[in-house]
């Protein structure tokens, strides 16, 4: 299966901002965008999913240490609809991940206390149109 948008040596600091701008594909089952070190060492596994993994219009939060998934973090909001055209913007600080989208925001905790983020991937069926790093 292709991947999707992967970057690297990235230097996003905390309270910098990550925009991924896009569209979530007609008929998704699902996308991710991962920031942290690198794919196997994540701050955030940001997940919506419409129909996959048992789990129907959620979303699903985690995080990635040396390769083994931290706990699951399930949130009740699921701002999202199949062909959406959306930019979603992530930063974060000692603390926390915040996930900000035109109307919701989330929160997961910086679990692994990553001071920067060198790593993006967007994976699943959400076609990238642009990134803005601010
Ligand atoms: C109840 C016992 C089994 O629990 C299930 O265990 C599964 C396997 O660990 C959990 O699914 C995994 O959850 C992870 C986050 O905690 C990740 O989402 C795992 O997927 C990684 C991944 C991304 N991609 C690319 C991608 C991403 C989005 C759409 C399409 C492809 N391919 N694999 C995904 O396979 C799944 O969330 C978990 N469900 C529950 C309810 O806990």
């Amino acid at each position: 299966m292709e991947k999707g948008l992967v970057v690297t040596q990235l230097d996003v600091e905390a309270g910098e901002c990550i925009k991924v701008k896009g569209k979530i594909q007609s008929d998704a089952k699902g996308f991710a965008v991962n920031v942290g070190k690198d794919s196997n060492t994540l701050m955030l596994h940001f997940n919506p999913r419409f129909d996959c993994h048992g789990d129907v219009n959620t979303i699903v939060c985690n995080s990635k240490e040396d390769g083994v998934w931290g706990e699951e973090d399930r949130k009740a909001e699921f701002p999202f609809q199949h062909g959406d055209k959306i930019e979603i913007c992530i930063s974060f600080d000692e603390t926390e991940a915040t996930v900000k989208l035109p109307e919701a925001e989330f929160k997961f905790p910086n679990r692994l206390g990553m001071e920067k983020i060198e790593y993006l991937a967007v994976e699943g069926d959400f076609k990238v149109k642009a990134i803005k790093f601010s």
